[in-house]
């Protein structure tokens, strides 16, 4: 545990119960470790994600818990062993800031399997404390899990890619799902979705995406990139679309009948749960057999795919759909990304929402 004299004092924004209202919250954090780098928050995303985890939806929070993975700010110290980053640096932090570096995900370079993992907030760091994430102002992390963003991308374009679009390419590339020609549906389009457009299209993929309505429609289709839009209560164009795609990548956060996707699926196709659902999904045996189909899952992606997904971006030209906001707004912004109303993807320009000093002005929290 670290003494009193080696704390940082830290300003985010916490929920505080299962509401997942956010507010502002002072709590202190870890000096500069060894292997540690400090990082000026710039710009975090809002992920799904944050809103299962605020909201107590698998029953495992706890508060006050400061939320945010997609994390892009500016190395302003560095510990004596750190070898990776220099003060300067635009950085990225995601999901996962340990690992026990021992077991075998660790040793393969996929340490978000491993079972030891630590998560960005809402876990206990190795020092004892409650780790808390990036809508804050500062994070203390070790170096590994830290990436840096490649020159020509701008910071609040890249947090998006530090969980939604690491999510979306680490399994088309883990099952093989990466060669031009394939055809993909992508199953909800909103932060992860539309991103499994952006880099599906790259890859050279006809990609659908299945839509629960019309109202995405133009924008996927001519600002996306999209090939094709299904909305899936047109049980017609369902129909018409059965045995068409190699992999569909579900990325609904809520309970939903699979059946009508699995019948999309061509002989061997995979289908592939991304979304954080904490009820039973059912399906009948005969729906995967038929066809050899598989259902599967993926958990974000590792900190080398991170770096790699960053790269396959500068040099596909891509970008994420974002709007930034202030954390002024953040609660605004968590509930309008509950009722699917954004597209596709707030970011909170933290370092711009002067967070500590509004808090040193408010009676303390
Ligand atoms: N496996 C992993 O490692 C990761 C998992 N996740 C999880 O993936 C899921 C999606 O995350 P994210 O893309 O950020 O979420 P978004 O809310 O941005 O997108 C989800 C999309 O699903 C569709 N949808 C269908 N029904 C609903 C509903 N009742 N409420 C809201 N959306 C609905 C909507 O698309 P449409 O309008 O097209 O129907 C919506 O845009 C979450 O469960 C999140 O926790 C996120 C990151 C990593
Ligand atoms: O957004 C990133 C985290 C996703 C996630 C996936 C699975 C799970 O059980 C979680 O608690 C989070
Ligand atoms: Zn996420
Ligand atoms: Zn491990």
């Amino acid at each position: 545990m670290g003494s009193l004299a080696s704390e940082r004092t830290v300003v985010g924004w916490a929920a505080r119960d299962a509401t997942g209202h956010l507010s502002p919250y002072t709590y202190t954090v870890r000096q500069t470790g060894s292997e540690d780098v400090v990082v000026k928050v710039l710009y975090c995303g809002i992920c799904h994600t944050d809103i299962h985890q605020a909201k107590n939806h698998l029953g495992a929070s706890k508060y006050p818990m400061v939320p945010g993975h997609e994390v892009v700010g500016e190395v302003v110290e560095v510990g004596p062993e750190v070898t990776k980053h220099s003060v300067g640096d635009v950085v990225g932090v995601g999901v996962i800031v340990g690992c026990c570096r021992e077991c075998r995900p660790c040793k393969a370079n996929i340490e978000q399997y491993c079972n030891k993992r630590i998560w960005s907030y809402n876990d206990v760091y190795t020092d004892g404390r409650p780790t808390q994430g990036g809508f804050a102002s500062t994070m203390v992390v070790d170096q590994k899990f830290v990436v840096k963003i490649p020159a020509g991308l701008a910071p609040e374009q890249a947090a998006p890619l530090l969980c939604a679009g690491v999510t979306v390419y680490s399994p088309l590339k883990h099952f093989g799902l990466t060669a031009p020609g394939l055809r993909g549906g992508i199953l909800g389009l909103g932060g992860v979705g539309h991103m499994g457009v952006k880099v599906a299209k790259a890859m050279g993929h006809h990609v659908t995406v299945i839509s629960s309505s019309s109202k995405k429609q133009a924008e996927a289709m001519d600002h996306l990139g999209a090939d094709a839009y299904l909305v899936s209560s047109d049980a017609d164009a369902m129909a018409a679309a059965a045995d068409s795609l190699d992999y569909i990548i579900d990325t609904v956060p809520v309970h939903h009948p699979l059946e009508p996707y699995l019948a999309l699926l061509k002989l061997d196709g995979k289908h592939v749960l991304l979304g954080v659902i904490g009820e039973p999904l059912s399906f009948v045996s005969p729906m995967v057999m038929l066809g050899r189909k598989s259902i599967t899952g993926s958990f974000i992606g590792s900190v080398n795919e991170a770096e790699e997904v960053l790269k396959f971006c500068v040099d596909k030209g891509l970008t994420s759909q974002i709007e930034v906001v202030k954390m002024g707004y953040v609660n605004e912004a968590l509930e309008r990304l509950e009722r699917n109303d954004v597209r596709y993807r707030f970011v909170v320009d933290v370092a711009g929402s002067n967070i500590e000093e509004a808090a040193a002005e408010a009676p303390s929290s």
